[in-house]
């Protein structure tokens, strides 16, 4: 898939080092030779935490991977089966109590609604996955924490969501079974004030910059307001790190393309490809996992992202679309559910007043693909 989103760089972000010093410094990700007048400085220090947070947790991942899980002998040990029958890993609980601690320590007020909890690391059966996961955690913070610390970050992650106040979202790795694969996941957190999304960083260690580069590892940030952004995950020690705006919208004459779920369980495949067929999408779908199917609207490599109900009364987390849907709304694209609704992120843990999600390019492509979603799904009596 090509990159259509790249304008002229824009904006820098200072070396790995000066991004290292203490937040309560003034904000490093404007150049002072680079004045972005239109742009905002409200949420600079929320954005630079997060994208370090996202930073280290990914890179706690990629360790588990080579590690751990690419290894069919250690993978057993690393992984986990939940409640649900869903896999959840070492990687999936360090990525959450890295970023729960970063964020603590930055904002120690602040609520957090995570994926995870510490409750399938309590007993004496899982003692070597929480010496596992300790040893793990260990190699990213600084100053070193104890097991209690470690299971008490974790649970930092269990605000119930709401209306009013703000909290932070983050799904520690979106698409774990993609992870587990080698595939796509993506490292995903989000602030939210009042209900609403107001910046999003989304980590994704296997899908390529989409700058033409090859590069693999990519990150994409939103600050509600100030456009959409992507950024190397992994730049090289002491790199000078360049931002690129992105745009959802591909060169007029582009094929429209879409993507969806690789897990038919999660999105139904053979609704979407009767929505393909109304649209006169000819391309096959790309199916990937995870979040980087809206980081992949966000940068015009696909038009579309379909993600239709499988069954009635599954309620979408709020952590698998926070990030993603502001770094698509930025990037000029829309997000709604199935009906054309808004995402309701005020709710509590879930999206309980929605149904599936459609992400595109643009409003007007959103209001087609609604349009064609709901005469699929009418018949089917989800709602
Ligand atoms: N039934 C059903 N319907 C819709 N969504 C579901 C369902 N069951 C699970 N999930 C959530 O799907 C998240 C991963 O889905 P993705 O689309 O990102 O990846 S995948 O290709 O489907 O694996 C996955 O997120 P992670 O658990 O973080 O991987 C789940 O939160
Ligand atoms: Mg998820
Ligand atoms: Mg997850
Ligand atoms: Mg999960």
């Amino acid at each position: 898939m090509g990159w259509h989103g790249t304008t002229t760089d824009t904006r820098r972000l200072a070396t790995p080092q000066t991004r290292e010093r203490e937040p309560s410094s003034p904000p490093s990700i404007f150049s002072p030779f680079l004045p972005f007048p239109t742009m905002s400085v409200s949420l600079a220090l929320e954005r630079e935490a997060a994208i370090k947070a996202v930073a280290a947790a990914s890179r706690l991942c990629q360790g588990v991977f080579k590690k751990l899980i690419a290894d069919a002998a250690s993978r057993d040990s690393a992984t986990q089966t939940k409640a649900d029958q869903s896999p959840v890993t070492v990687a999936d609980y360090g990525a959450q109590a890295v970023m729960c601690a970063l964020i603590a320590r930055d904002f120690p007020n602040d609520l957090i609604v995570g994926e995870e909890d510490s409750k399938d690391l309590a007993s004496d059966e899982a003692q070597p996955m929480r010496t596992l996961l300790l040893d793990l955690v260990n190699t990213v913070l600084e100053p070193k924490i104890t097991e209690s610390e470690l299971l008490a970050f974790i649970d930092r992650g269990n605000h119930t969501g709401g209306s009013t106040g703000r909290f932070w979202t983050m799904d520690p790795i979106d698409g774990t079974k993609g992870f587990l694969r080698g595939e796509q996941f993506a490292v995903c957190l989000a602030l939210v004030d009042e209900g609403q999304v107001r910046l999003g960083v989304m980590g994704c260690p296997n899908l390529p910059l989409g700058d033409g580069s090859g590069q693999l590892g990519t990150m994409q940030v939103a600050v509600a307001g100030q456009g959409a952004f992507e950024l190397p995950l992994f730049p090289a020690d002491g790199a000078q790190v360049t931002e690129r705006q992105i745009h959802a919208a591909a060169p007029a004459g582009t094929p429209l393309r879409f993507v969806e779920s690789v897990e038919a369980a999660h999105s139904d495949h053979s609704d979407s490809g009767r929505v393909a067929k109304m649209l006169d999408i000819t391309a096959d779908p790309v199916r990937m996992d995870s979040q980087a199917k809206y980081a992949s609207v966000a940068r015009g490599d696909a038009a579309i992202y379909l993600r239709l109900p499988t069954r009635a009364g599954y309620e979408e987390k709020i952590w698998d679309h926070a990030s993603g849907r502001l770094i698509v709304a930025e990037a000029g694209g829309q997000v709604t559910d199935v009906r054309g609704h808004a995402l309701d992120f005020g709710q509590g843990r879930t999206l309980k007043n929605n149904i599936g999600v459609i992400a595109t390019s643009s409003p007007e492509l959103q209001e087609k693909t609604v349009a064609a979603v709901m005469e699929v799904l009418k018949p089917k009596n989800l709602w």
